[in-house]
């Protein structure tokens, strides 16, 4: 049996690669490992098994025809850099998969296409149709029309996300790295996490930041939150890089695994702790706290001390401690502006149109900080 039985048998998996496995500041799209990682992907995808692929290297790819020196510094150069480089980056992968006899879709994505409930089920249902035709999907965030704002940043969490919304039994995240050190193995020697189970087991390592003059972005930080994500959300995860992809894939024992934390939350849930962008912040006090966190509570408005943020009926909201530690995520009942009279008031002493509650337990999601993020 292969070390990593989950891994070998993972029917649907998405895999993410990072700009880095693709693409060099000097040289753009670096043809050969794209075509490297294609055999691999299209002999997984010959044994039957799906495939999601999420890419980076648009802005990468596109900055050599555009004669672009360097990591773009504003948006709207790294935008345009992006609108030809997606192109580039999906015609290339077309071709590659193609002699393997498979068709590729693009699939672009906003934040919010995955914040709004009704695109994230929209999502959910283009994947499933395309995975239904035989397609393997390439995702990539639609970054030139995402605004600061707006943007996923990174696609790892897009790749943690994605392996949520397409239902996948596992997540592999490529990278240049093997895996994740307890410091950054460009900085010095450093140990291979073989694998972590619980946040706690990387409360003594080092998580730099993308190197400078690098094409990716967040370093090994956000691969690691990505992981921590998908496998809170019961999805097994591998972080290593490109050139283990095909072992990575069979389950055998590269990299670093992130074992499954948590049972599959309802996708409801899924979608509000991880999914949503919380547009204000309600202050709890000390009974509501334990209410909401012990007691599995609604929250009523007599718990609430104060309002931060402009937002409407059914906007997510954090719910703060009176020590500003964030205790739950959820949807809101009413606009913020018709909050402040409501607030430390008894239910029974309100009109009737103010009686629900100010989110109610079904809308809401417990946050368990782990260590990291
Ligand atoms: N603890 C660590 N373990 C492994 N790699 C690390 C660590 N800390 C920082 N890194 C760096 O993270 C880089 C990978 O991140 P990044 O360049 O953003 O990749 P990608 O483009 O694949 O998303 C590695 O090249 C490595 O130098
Ligand atoms: N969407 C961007 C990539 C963003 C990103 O997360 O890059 P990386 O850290 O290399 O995975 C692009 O295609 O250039």
């Amino acid at each position: 049996m292969s070390p990593r039985p989950e891994i070998a048998g993972a029917r649907r998996v998405v895999v993410k690669v990072g700009s880095s496995s693709l693409t060099s500041l000097p040289g753009g799209l670096d043809e050969p490992r794209l075509a490297a990682l294609v055999d691999v992907l299209g002999a997984v995808h010959a044994q039957g098994r799906e495939v999601v692929l999420v890419s980076s290297g648009a802005i990468a790819a596109g900055l050599t025809p555009l004669g672009v020196v360097g990591r773009p510094r504003d948006l709207a150069t790294a935008q345009a850099a992006a609108s030809v480089g997606q192109l580039r980056l999906v015609q290339t992968y077309a071709d590659a998969f193609a002699r393997h006899d498979v068709t590729v879709g693009q699939v672009l994505l906003t934040a919010d296409d995955l914040t709004r409930r009704s695109h994230y089920r929209n999502a959910q249902r283009t994947l499933e149709r395309l995975l239904t035709f035989g397609v393997l999907p390439i995702v990539n965030e639609n970054d030139t029309v995402a605004t600061e704002e707006i943007r996923f940043g990174d696609n790892d969490r897009l790749a943690a996300l994605v392996a949520h919304v397409a239902r996948a039994d596992a997540l592999l995240l490529f990278s240049d790295v093997d895996g994740v050190y307890d410091g950054d193995p460009r900085q010095g020697p450093a140990q291979l996490l073989d694998t972590v189970r619980d946040p706690a087991d990387l409360g003594e390592v080092s998580l730099g930041t993308a190197r400078r003059n690098g094409v990716g972005t967040g370093g090994m930080a956000t691969k690691v939150e990505a992981a921590l994500i998908a496998a809170q959300a019961g999805v097994p995860v591998v972080v290593t890089s490109a050139a283990q992809a095909a072992a990575a894939l069979a389950g055998d024992q590269v990299g670093t695994r992130f074992a499954v934390m948590g049972p599959r939350p309802r996708a409801r849930q899924f979608w509000l702790r991880f999914a949503t962008r919380p547009r204000g912040r309600l202050h709890l006090d000390e009974g509501a706290v334990r209410a909401v966190r012990e007691r599995g509570a609604s929250l009523l408005p007599a718990g609430v001390t104060g309002v931060a943020g402009e937002f409407l009926a059914d906007d997510p909201v954090e719910l703060v401690g009176p020590d500003g530690v964030v205790v739950a995520r959820g949807l809101v009942a009413y606009d913020a502006k018709e909050l402040p009279p409501l607030l430390g008031r008894k239910t029974s002493e309100l009109d009737p149109e103010y009686r629900r509650e100010l989110v109610h337990r079904d809308e809401m999601v417990l946050v368990r900080r782990p260590s990291l993020g």
